[in-house]
């Protein structure tokens, strides 16, 4: 059964195909799956506040010398892991962990076809700071200021989770502006060279395509976050061990992965054409095509 990959296939298609919007669409489509289900996860833990503030676990100052956060010790330590595993030499993988941390890899380097641009995106921060502020408050029980359930290991590793595949989600917005970058690049290059950012925002939103991902997506969270281990169970009885509030999970996509999905979009737009020569950005102007190499 061949189901829409939910990585990026680099390794046996061409870029002209990995780059084909409906592709990509397709990927993030199954990251929907992967978030809904890593945040159901997350929500059997209390919120365990004391993961998020920097210096609130003694020990990792002490055995550790790590004076920040459980979570950002955590992220570092899995990351480190991943480096060197090469994760982050993938186009589609952003470390939340700052690079001067983490390792080289221990296998030799991957050649990936060149799909985007050489960029600097990367809005981890971002991701993380709304992840702390706003979505584990709203998923969580919470059990008072300091009340947590002790469950610090497991609820750092959904953490890791939800993070990771919500980054992979939000930075895959530089393949959705390559991809209609290289459709109509005409389009682009004005607002690139005047740094417009209202106007390629305007380019790249598709009204119809959110609205019909928010409503694929509350059909998900209803499914997904009921209790189906419930033999004979009424809409009542499930609703009451619902695992996540599908409005929870609408808004947080509505008011934060869409939206800052498209600012990635734009700040990689932005820097499409440094390094691209005057002929080649003229050429592209006139003829509206963009010089496929594969
Ligand atoms: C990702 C795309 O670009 C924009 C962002 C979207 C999103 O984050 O889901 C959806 C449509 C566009 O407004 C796309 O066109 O598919």
């Amino acid at each position: 059964m061949n189901g829409v990959m939910h990585t990026l296939d680099v390794h046996s298609a061409p870029p002209s195909s990995i780059l084909a919007l409906d592709h990509i669409r397709g990927v993030l489509q199954r990251l929907e799956d992967t978030i809904v289900f890593q945040l159901i996860e997350r929500a059997q833990f209390a919120r365990n506040p004391r993961c998020y503030l920097p210096g609130a676990f003694a020990e990792l100052k002490q055995r550790e010398n790590w004076s920040g956060s459980w979570i950002q010790w955590f992220l570092k330590e899995t990351e480190t892991t991943h480096a060197k595993l090469r994760r982050f030499e993938a186009p589609d993988e952003y470390p939340f962990t700052s690079p001067e941390l983490l390792p080289k890899p221990v296998l030799e380097p991957v050649t990936y076809p060149k799909l985007l641009w050489p960029h600097k995106v990367n809005v981890n921060d971002k991701i993380l700071q709304f992840y702390i502020d706003d979505i584990v408050p709203t998923i969580t029980r919470n059990l008072g200021e300091d009340g947590d359930d002790g469950h610090y290991g497991s609820s750092a590793i959904r953490d890791c989770e939800v993070l990771s595949a919500m980054s992979r989600r939000i930075h895959f917005g530089m393949f959705v502006a390559e991809s209609k970058f290289r459709s109509e690049p005409a389009s682009f290059i004005p607002h690139i060279r005047s740094r417009n950012r209202d106007e390629l925002a305007n380019l790249i939103t598709k009204p119809a395509v959110e609205a019909a991902l928010l409503v694929r997506l509350g059909k998900k969270a209803e499914v997904y976050g009921q209790d189906m281990n419930r033999p004979g169970a009424t809409d009542e009885e499930r609703e009451k061990e619902r695992k996540i509030e599908v409005e929870a999970v609408v808004r947080i996509y509505k008011n934060f992965v869409i939206p800052l999905t498209r600012d990635v979009e734009v700040d990689y737009l932005l820097t499409r054409l440094d390094g691209v020569s005057d002929d080649e950005v003229k050429t592209m102007l006139e003829t509206n095509r963009y010089p496929e190499t594969d």
